[in-house]
């Protein structure tokens, strides 16, 4: 007798666990609800006279409590109690919730019980003509998520708690993927938004300019643009570089994708390669987590380097071999990841200048003076002023609010004669101030800088022949003085160019200007 009983015992056990077994193989593709739904009422068909009455799941707030699934059929009859009490949120408070939250395994209620005891709740379970409800917290490792109601005769702890687990699972995957499916949706509303601004901002019929200069531009720019041949721009500051790596962008198959841009001289040299090759977790001293660098952002897309001049030489090294292997390796990282990249590059700088003077890898200078695009300055395309003042009085007229449609012939004559070492930008910053200070249709004044016509000093540092670069050293060595040698901090130099304090120490570095320049007493 006694063995029979244990066979019996057996038998079930393994019944129980090819159940549970087969429960945990539909669970396991669940991600989203109807999909639980289906898989718990597919089991429950084969569970005889198991019903599920309800599972909840807790809030964010860890407080409120929130039906999540429910048996309709049990709505029969009880259905203002049921709308009232069982499918509204509670909170986890609740007398009933609270002693099965505490629970180590759950409870059992036998429905005659309860409804002896008035609980009102158990007049719907007595309904169902089952005898008990069993009561079970849904945990994640140690935190509640929820809790699992099931009515039935008798059901072992075995299929009760492997019910329980693997439920907890399924609702905190299905709560995982929808916390995914909204950051993804968010994201891409974001990417599409910008996407949008950036189309607005930049596309090519916003270059303006139609002479011989920039017709040759055009005819480079058209050449190169749907090839995945590297770009260098060249041309002075504000000459509007950046405009035409985003019109190679956007003119290129890789348009739907956003161009990423990376300012070489805005960062310091130690968190150069972590922006550009991303780096791994504890890879130095601040690096928390891991973090993709903008090579792998502009995957299938294009990078522009602007500034290139001012990389760093070992940074120059790692960009050249990701341009010769197409694959990067992040800062601290073992794994090399591929990338498909087209990359414009801009610089104000003579990068043969810079290469003879050691501070520009010659190797790195050949892989990106491909196809090199020079833009020309505002002073030696003259034709081009007087278009470019109109489309910015158009532009901050409208942005402004203001009627000013047309520029008198006095304006043209002096923005001709003006040198523009500043270039465009520097035009379009006159304009638009000049725009903001009209109240007449005509714009009738723009406000030139000039200099004292006494300060014959200040008018050779204009003209003189010298370069850009001779001029930046003059310059930030007679800002250093002033400042008394202070580079960054209040009353610094660095405050002065209105530049990061990392970015003049390495521009000093670059241009060779120690403290013997900015002590010395001339
Ligand atoms: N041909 C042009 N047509 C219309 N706008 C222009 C043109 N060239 C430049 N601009 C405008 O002038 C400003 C400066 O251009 P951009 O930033 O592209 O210059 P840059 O050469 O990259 O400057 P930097 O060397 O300082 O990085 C931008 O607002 C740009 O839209």
């Amino acid at each position: 007798m006694a063995n029979i009983m244990a066979n019996e015992e057996v038998a079930k056990k393994q019944r129980d666990l090819a159940f549970l077994l087969d429960f945990s193989r539909d669970v396991a593709h669940v991600r989203t609800k109807p999909e639980l739904e289906a898989a718990i009422f597919r089991v429950f068909d084969k569970l005889l006279h198991t019903k599920l009455s309800l599972i909840q799941v807790i809030g964010e707030d860890s407080v409120t409590l929130y039906p999540f699934m429910y048996d309709q059929a049990l709505r029969n009859g009880s259905n203002e109690y049921f709308d009232e009490k069982v499918v509204v949120p509670g909170t986890v408070k609740e007398s009933y919730t609270a002693k099965v939250l505490a629970s180590e395994e759950g409870l059992v209620f036998n429905v005659d019980e309860e409804v002896a005891s008035g609980n009102a709740r158990a007049k719907f379970w007595k309904a169902t003509g089952l005898g008990n409800m069993y009561s079970l917290p849904l945990r994640v490792g140690d935190k509640n998520i929820g809790t699992l109601w099931l009515l039935a005769n008798s059901l072992s702890e075995l299929v009760l708690q492997g019910l329980a687990a693997q439920i907890s699972i399924a609702i905190a995957n299905i709560q995982a993927n929808e916390k995914l499916f909204a950051y993804k949706k968010q994201l891409e509303n974001e990417n599409l938004y910008l996407k949008e601004q950036i189309g607005k901002i930049y596309n090519f019929s916003e270059i303006i300019g139609s002479g011989p200069q920039m017709q040759e531009v055009y005819k480079l720019m058209s050449l190169v643009a749907d090839s995945n041949t590297t770009v260098l721009v060249l041309g002075e500051t504000g000459t509007g570089k950046e405009l035409i790596a985003r019109a190679i962008h956007n003119a290129s198959s890789r348009k739907d994708k956003l161009m990423v841009k990376v300012n070489c001289a805005a960062l310091p040299a130690n968190l150069v390669e972590s922006e550009l090759f991303g780096h791994e977790r504890g890879a130095f001293t601040g690096a928390f987590d891991r973090r993709i660098g903008k090579f792998e952002l502009a995957n299938q897309s294009t990078l522009f380097l602007d500034e290139i001049g001012e990389l760093p030489l070992e940074a120059q090294a790692k960009l050249l071999r990701v341009i010769q292997e197409r694959e990067v390796e992040r800062v601290g990282g073992k794994q090399t990841i591929k990338v498909d990249v087209r990359l414009v590059v801009a610089t104000n700088r003579d990068l043969e200048n810079e290469v003879k003077a050691g501070r520009f890898r010659a190797d790195l200078f050949f892989r990106l003076n491909v196809f090199p695009i020079n833009l020309p300055p505002l002073r030696d395309r003259i034709d081009d002023i007087e278009p470019l003042a109109e489309y910015f009085v158009a532009k901050y007229s409208k942005n402004a609010g203001r009627r000013v449609m047309k520029i008198s012939p006095r304006v043209f004559q002096q923005l001709r004669s003006y040198t523009w070492p500043g270039n465009v930008r520097e035009l379009e910053h006159l304009i638009e101030r000049s725009v903001l200070l009209t109240t007449e249709n005509t714009l009738q004044e723009v406000f030139i800088p000039r200099k004292p016509a006494t300060d014959q000093q200040e008018n050779n540092f204009i003209i003189s022949n010298r370069s850009l670069e001779e001029v930046e050293r003059a310059y930030i060595i007679e800002v250093l003085k002033r400042c008394a040698g202070k580079i960054s901090g209040t009353g610094g130099a660095a405050e002065i160019l209105k530049v990061p304090g990392n970015t003049l120490h390495s521009k000093m570095k670059k241009l060779g200007i120690t403290k013997a320049d900015y002590f010395s007493k001339s």
